[in-house]
């Protein structure tokens, strides 16, 4: 099940309160969120994101620098420029003619700063995009990367979507702050010191009266802002609650269809959009607050200066030229800070997101090659499991103790009741998890010591859920050994007779199949997996429950492929139906994580014990 599981309570939180829908099972599903919450700013984690900015550093960001010097610094010039022209060229001071080519300089040069300006901006906008979307694109590698190295024990506490919901979100929302936000900071700064720089050295009086108003707009829109953030928060967990519901409805459709629960299903989708509808308007209405409060704040700070401004005109102590100057560096004044609140806001939910992608990448896998592990050599296919105990969880054992042999070559059957820990002892076989207690040995190598990769490489496993990914058929069968040849590929999908089912597909073997396989039924997908693990010519092989959706003639026919094919590998076979196992070398019966019988059929039908209760109890309803 996905983010959500069944139980109940831990949804009647926030959402509950604000949904109006009277709908008693609203509580059905329970989701942890996985949303963005707010973090402090913490410099440590921003160092760490900013690493991934390295490789770029001598390539793109001197130029990313020189163009944003350049973008403010011709920004800054321009009313200088023109209020230079006011004063000289249009109305100089009296008993100085106005200067037609004084002013068709000046407007030429501010025409090139325009140009630069527009330029650079471009440019700029363009790089960081460039820059931005790389750190993403490293981003998101180093993390896929780091996902595959986990271990099965990380996905047995992550419910598939929980993972992607927060791999996509965190990953989007540092998007946004490498892409518009890092550089940008820097651009505004820099502007802002330059206005207040300009604004002193032209009238020191009327630059303090002028940014008067700066603190007061900083505490308002400090406070605005939390509340703005906090509100768009709770828009994120309302999204991210309907991704993993959708997820999960997805997923879950055929039950969902089975079952006719399409209207509760509904109505429960609908709650939670009209939630976060609700939330959204919530957060817009708040968001558009903060306009007017800056343009009111502008408004009295443009009142004050041409008052006060007008003033120092009439009395001399400023120019015409030198207030139309004030009156644009002071209109471009709100712009970055009203940027860099936004800015600071993005931070905070990058800060969150770095911290949740940061804990996966720490995140150490639990089966991790040793220090000095060296590479399998080619596996004969001894296989010996000593003294194994094993608990997913904390004191609750899945295997208590089990110690078995099989020589190079053997077919061993596992066999017993659902979660007697059959399994389990393949998954420690595999070295999917690492036994609590005791050892695996292969060929007399503790599995431990070796590389995972040339370990795993020749072992090959068919598993009743078989994953056939999208693609042709040829490349879900080649999936096993990527260098095989067309030869190969169809030379082993003949010998677990799966040639026959695909060339009658409207493309043989160029048959595009759907992620799943849903285009194929369980058994053809079953005797693709067959080919693949055949393919992969490994020198241990499982099937685990591999021909459980195979109809009896076919599997006849596997089973006298699988007699040649099995010849000179080890083989662990576990098969609930036990006319597939009646051959094997050894049959090992367990129960509650134990072994209670092993030996051959013949020897445990003789025994009359477990192993014969159960091939009495299938006959029965035969
Ligand atoms: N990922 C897991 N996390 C926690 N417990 C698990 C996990 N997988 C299996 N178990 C528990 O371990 C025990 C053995 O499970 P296992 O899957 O090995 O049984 P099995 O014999 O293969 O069953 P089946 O015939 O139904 O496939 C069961 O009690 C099961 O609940």
């Amino acid at each position: 099940m996905s983010q959500a599981s069944m139980t109940g309570e831990q949804h009647s939180n926030k959402a509950d309160s604000q949904g109006s829908i009277p709908y008693d099972k609203k509580n059905r599903f329970v989701y942890q969120d996985d949303e963005i919450i707010e973090k402090p700013f913490n410099w440590a984690q921003m160092r760490r994101l900013l690493t991934y900015m390295k490789p770029y550093k001598r390539q793109l960001l001197p130029i990313l620098v020189i163009l944003m010097i350049l973008g403010t610094l011709t920004k800054l010039a321009i009313p200088f420029l023109i209020s230079y022209a006011i004063d000289h060229a249009i109305a100089p001071e009296p008993g100085v003619d106005p200067s037609m080519k004084l002013l068709l300089i000046i407007t030429g040069t501010a025409f090139v700063l325009y140009v630069i300006q527009w330029a650079t901006n471009t440019y700029r906008i363009k790089f960081m995009n460039m820059i931005g979307q790389r750190i993403i694109y490293d981003l998101r590698a180093d993390l896929f990367k780091h996902l595959q190295s986990l271990s099965f024990g990380f996905y047995d506490k992550r419910p598939a979507g929980s993972v992607l919901v927060r791999v996509t979100n965190d990953i989007n929302s540092l998007q946004d702050l490498f892409t518009n936000g890092a550089i940008n900071v820097l651009v505004d700064c820099l502007q802002l010191l330059g206005i207040i720089i300009i604004l002193l050295f032209l009238n020191v009086k009327l630059a303090v009266a002028v940014m008067i108003t700066v603190p007061i707009m900083f505490l308002i829109s400090t406070k605005l802002r939390k509340k703005i953030r906090m509100a768009w928060q709770d828009v994120r967990i309302k999204q991210s609650r309907i991704n993993s519901h959708l997820n999960e409805a997805i997923q879950g459709m055929r039950v969902t269809q089975a079952y006719t629960q399409e209207k509760e299903n509904m109505t429960f989708f609908d709650y939670m959009n009209t939630v976060n509808l609700k939330s959204w308007n919530r957060a817009s209405a708040l968001n558009q607050t903060f306009g007017p409060i800056i343009e009111i704040t502008s408004a009295i700070g443009a009142f004050i200066l041409f008052v006060y401004g007008t003033g120092l005109v009439q009395a001399e102590a400023i120019t015409v030229g030198i207030l139309f100057a004030f009156a644009q560096y002071v209109g471009n004044f709100w712009e970055p800070i009203n940027r860099l609140g936004q800015m600071y806001s993005q931070m905070l939910i990058a800060m969150a997101s770095s911290e949740r992608i940061f804990e996966f990448m720490d995140e150490k896998p639990s089966v991790s090659e040793n220090k000095g592990a060296m590479l399998m050599p080619s596996i004969k296919g001894d296989v010996n499991i000593e003294q194994v105990v094993f608990e997913y969880e904390p004191g609750r054992a899945a295997l208590k103790g089990i110690s078995l042999h099989a020589e190079a070559g053997q077919s061993i059957a596992l066999v017993g009741h659902t979660g007697s820990g059959k399994s389990t002892i393949i998954n420690l076989l595999c070295r999917f998890y690492d036994p609590t207690q005791g050892r695996v040995l292969v060929d007399g190598f503790d599995i431990r010591n070796v590389e995972l990769e040339s370990l795993r490489s020749q072992i090959g496993i068919v598993m009743q859920d078989t994953f056939i990914f999208s693609g042709t058929i040829r490349d879900n069968i080649r999936f096993g050994r990527l260098d095989a040849t067309d030869e190969e590929v169809e030379r082993a999908a003949k010998a677990v007779h799966a040639h026959d089912f695909i060339m009658s597909m409207e493309n043989g073997y160029d048959t595009e199949v759907q992620e799943r396989g849903n285009v194929l039924s369980m058994g053809q997908r079953q005797l693709l997996s067959f080919a693949r693990a055949l393919l992969a010519d490994p020198r241990i092989l499982i099937l685990d429950e591999a021909t459980a959706s195979i109809d009896t003639e076919t599997e006849l026919k596997i089973q006298e492929a699988l007699k040649t094919l099995l010849k000179g590998r080890t083989s662990f076979i576990i098969a609930h139906r036990l006319s597939t196992i009646r051959y094997c070398d050894k049959i090992i019966v367990l129960d509650h994580g134990r072994i209670v019988e092993e030996g051959s059929h013949e020897q445990l039908m003789v025994k009359r014990g477990t192993y014969n209760g159960l091939v009495e109890a299938q006959y029965k309803y035969m």
